[in-house]
């Protein structure tokens, strides 16, 4: 969440996050690479505006007006330059001067030949194991953030990967209201409202960012999981991918994965709510999963199906009032996967994203554990391509992006959980190939006709067949008239062979037919 300069108890004291770029003269003397104009230090600016009604604990959270609670200066980047001292470029630009366009390809995991699969997959593990070069998270909250002695900041070194998932975690957890008090739930900063999309995205962007980084391959793009296949198995779960199913425990992954060597994080959620702490670095269990195999919620035993994205895309509002998990008729809770895929929302229903976590049936399936499972990335990249085909289609239209008293940590100015520097919603609500940076190598699925649409072709194909069948006849019936008029012989002609040869028999000429 912090650059590590900034995790100090001067930085803290002073609220001021701005470390230097290039530090020729000492300490402080190219904060945000003033020296050579890439940035300068201002003051955070916070989106002020109310929330909605869902959180009512305002002023107990350190994540309300982020990131006022722990800095109120950041840096402020020129131009395409970038990141927590302007030290990088913004996402789709490269080069010493930020001023080369790139675009990154992001592929169906499927498609990827076997090298690509393995690389991609040692990759997400030297990701798993290389401590984030910039970043440090905070083990206490704001109130402990010096320790126990007042003077040592709780902040720890923590890995590329792991990274991505306390990232997840901190933005889900519960509000702590006191020892001895339940914490509060009714809070989300990256679920259930329309920041859904916008912070999966800007999480994804870092994620791909720091691994690009740590292989020193700026083309490196995070491929996708069509999970939309309407199957009831894993396609991806093999063991040059994702990992197949252990032959000793169905719910563990195969030894011959690397990820059955993974060990997961944030696992122990009651401490964090009774106590009052944060997930720190540590490590615990196995990844859990167990595709399919749910036997106690049928619904969540089969994928979503290929039409089910198709009609996803044909809503085309975006958001709708409460911009809530109760919304119907909105493009994201559709995608999101509290409503039907027509969007119509109904209570009992797990569609798309939901249903894909679902289904995995385990680590994948816990909302503060997710991002253990690899396949999240995979999971969210497809989602992403979903939102960003929404985007082209209807024009990046963010009329009904609430502005105001969306869930808190929705609203479209607010600085998204807990990323730094302060990046807003309103950022990733933009076509990716256009202004990001990469774009999606895929075919969306048509849509499958509505029965009012069948019984409307099948009436005019009738009405049609009708005509033509009326219009023949009518020209059938035309010819042969005309025909008859022609070999009808004129009276006089008539009169003329009569009384020229007439021997009491007509000749086959004079016949009348
Ligand atoms: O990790 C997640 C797990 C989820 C479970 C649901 C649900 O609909 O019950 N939704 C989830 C979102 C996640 O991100």
């Amino acid at each position: 969440q912090f650059p590590r300069q900034c995790a100090t108890v001067e930085s803290l004291r002073s609220g001021m996050c701005c470390p230097d770029y290039f530090p020729v003269f000492g300490p402080g003397t190219d904060r945000c690479g003033v020296s050579t104009g890439r940035g300068r230090c201002v003051q955070v600016t916070v989106d002020s505006r109310p929330h909605g009604p869902q959180y009512i604990h305002d002023g107990r959270d350190d994540r309300e007006q982020w990131p006022i609670r722990f800095f109120n200066q950041t840096c402020r980047c020129n131009g395409n330059f970038s990141g927590y001292n302007c030290g990088s470029c913004r996402p789709g630009w490269s080069g010493p001067t930020c001023s080369q366009r790139i675009n990154i390809v992001r592929r169906n995991l499927l498609d990827l030949s076997a090298e690509e699969r393995r690389r991609f997959v040692n990759a997400l593990h030297e990701a798993k194991v290389t401590i984030h070069p910039d970043i440090v998270i905070a083990t206490r909250r704001r109130e402990e953030i010096f320790g126990p002695d007042g003077n040592t900041p709780q902040f720890e070194n923590i890995s590329i990967y792991n990274y991505f998932v306390w990232s997840h975690y901190y933005s889900v957890r519960k509000t702590f209201l006191g020892a001895g008090q339940q914490s509060f739930g009714g809070v989300d900063f990256s679920h259930e409202g329309p920041a859904f999309v916008t912070w999966h995205r800007y999480h994804l962007l870092q994620l791909e960012r720091d691994m690009q980084n740590m292989l020193q391959d700026p083309t490196f793009g995070l491929p996708y999981w069509n999970f939309a296949t309407g199957q009831n198995t894993c396609d991806i779960c093999s063991d040059d991918l994702m990992g197949a199913r252990s032959n000793f425990d169905v719910s563990l992954i195969s030894q011959n994965s690397i990820f059955s060597q993974w060990r997961v994080l944030c696992e122990n959620i009651e401490d964090y709510e009774t106590l009052g702490t944060i997930c720190n670095s540590t490590e615990g269990g196995p990844i859990r999963r167990n595709p399919a195999g749910n036997v106690a919620r049928p619904m969540v035993q089969q994928l979503p199906e290929p039409e089910d994205v198709a009609q996803c895309l044909e809503v085309g509002v975006f958001d709708t009032p409460p911009f809530y998990s109760n919304s119907t008729d909105s493009f994201r809770n559709t995608v999101e996967g509290y409503s039907d895929p027509s969007g119509k929302y109904d209570p009992a229903v797990r569609s798309l994203h939901n249903l894909a976590h679902l289904f995995l049936n385990g680590t994948g399936g816990q909302t503060h554990l997710s991002p253990n499972d690899p396949i999240f990335v995979l999971l969210h990249t497809f989602t992403d391509a979903v939102f960003d085909e929404w985007l082209r289609r209807y024009s990046a239209d963010i009329s009904t992006y609430p502005l105001e008293n969306a869930p808190i940590g929705h609203n479209r100015q607010y600085n998204m959980v807990p990323f730094w520097p302060p990046v807003t919603n309103n950022e990733m609500f933009v076509t990716a190939p256009e202004n990001l940076g990469y774009s999606y190598e895929v075919e969306w699925p048509g849509r499958a006709l509505r029965v009012t649409e069948i019984i409307t072709i099948a009436i005019v194909t009738a009405l049609v067949l009708v005509a033509i069948i009326f219009a023949a006849a009518t020209c059938i019936v035309r010819v042969k008239k005309n025909k008859d008029e022609l070999h009808q012989p004129l009276l006089t002609d008539q009169y003329q062979h009569y009384s020229d040869d007439y021997d009491g028999i007509p000749t086959p000429s004079q016949s009348v037919v």
